[in-house]
């Protein structure tokens, strides 16, 4: 019985050229346990029934068996080459962000015209595929925060300026401007394209490295176009003590386990601010969903024998690759007449 997989699930889309579509997208790197991360993020997605799909965009040394979790999980896994920074000395807020500029090249990903962006670290509680109607042109993504230690080495640090409340200390005039609105790249809405790749690539090239690597560099290059969205879109659990004014945690949709101690499948409660009670609940919300076998991705095979329900069945799959619902047909062919 010769089995041919037809498969019009998400990529059989791609070939056929249909109009570009959206996406979500996430970055992996490493054999170590961010995997559970994207693994968390895509049942979560699946929880609030996104009708969009999640691309993996994975470092080479991601082996196998976390590439086969992650299809299993219906994710769309997609090799890419490291990025790294010009030759530099500097000292990174943490050693492993170097290999965060890797994520540059998600803006090669042009089958798909509107993408978000999501940290592995990252999960999503309430659906929020509206944010791909945000305008074109545009660079949206949430207003972090500087009063965490990892920022001790900037102005703004030391003066104890940040931009979640620039009434609380005057940007004294002698140090110039205050600093441009800067946001978190750990959630972003964008969008794909050749062009953009190429001067993002080129621009880094010649810009000097600095302490939150990519997150800098990305903010530096899309200063003119970012456009801030609310923190519900990704709330950097550190405005929990370092802004509880600016937060309505019954409102957030999203929640960025960012901040030192708060991943959750490394969760001890020992580090500073774990043993809060709104950490330990954002904590166990995710460990619901990374445990929920309901929400584990089952693939649907249908198998068809008559070659002239093909093309109506490969266009009904289609359509349905494009709600995230992706369903391999596989052709039987009727054996020869021997
Ligand atoms: O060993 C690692 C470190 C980071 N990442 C990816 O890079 C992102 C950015 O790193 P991280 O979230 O730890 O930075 P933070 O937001 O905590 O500063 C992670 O969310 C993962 O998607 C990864 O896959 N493996
Ligand atoms: O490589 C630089 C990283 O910079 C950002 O993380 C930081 C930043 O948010 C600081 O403001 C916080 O103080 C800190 O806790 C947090 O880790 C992004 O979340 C991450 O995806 C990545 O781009
Ligand atoms: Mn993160």
């Amino acid at each position: 019985m010769a089995l041919q997989n037809v498969a019009a699930g998400v990529k059989a889309v791609d070939h056929f050229g249909k109009q570009r579509r959206a996406a979500y997208v996430t970055f992996l790197a490493g054999n170590g346990d961010y995997v559970k991360g994207v693994v968390g993020l895509a049942k979560g997605l699946r929880k609030v029934k996104s009708a969009h799909p999640l691309v993996v965009a994975l470092l080479p040394d991601v082996p196998l068996d976390h590439r086969l979790l992650l299809e299993d999980q219906g994710c769309i896994v997609r090799e890419i080459e490291p990025v790294y920074p010009p030759e530099n000395q500097t000292r990174f807020a943490m050693p492993y962000y170097v290999i965060n500029y890797s994520k540059l090249r998600i803006w090669e990903f042009v089958e798909y015209s509107k993408m978000i962006y999501l940290d592995g670290d990252i999960q999503v509680f309430d659906n929020i595929d509206h944010l791909f109607d945000l305008e074109d042109g545009r660079f949206h993504a949430v207003m972090d925060c500087f009063c965490e230690k990892t920022w001790s080495h900037t102005p703004q640090y030391k003066i104890g300026y940040c931009q979640q409340c620039p009434e609380k200390v005057t940007w004294p005039a002698e140090m110039g401007h205050p600093p441009a609105l800067y946001f978190n790249a750990g959630m972003f809405v964008f969008e794909p394209g050749l062009s953009t790749y190429g001067s993002l690539l080129n621009a880094l090239h010649t810009t000097t490295p600095t302490p939150f690597a990519e997150q800098d560099f990305l903010n530096m290059f899309f200063k003119d176009v970012y456009k801030p969205i609310p923190n519900l879109y990704n709330l950097v659990l550190a405005m929990l003590w370092r802004h509880p004014e600016n937060v309505k945690l019954d409102q957030v949709k999203v929640v960025h386990y960012c901040a030192a101690g708060s991943k959750p499948w490394r969760y001890t409660g020992k580090e500073e601010n774990m043993e809060r009670e709104d950490i330990k609940m954002v904590v166990n919300k995710w460990w619901d969903i990374y445990n929920d076998e309901c929400l584990d991705y089952k693939r649907r095979v249908v198998q068809i024998r008559n070659e002239r329900a093909l093309q109506p069945l490969i266009a009904a799959a289609a359509a349905m690759a494009e709600t995230n619902a992706p369903v391999l047909l596989q052709y039987v062919a009727a054996p020869s007449a021997a």
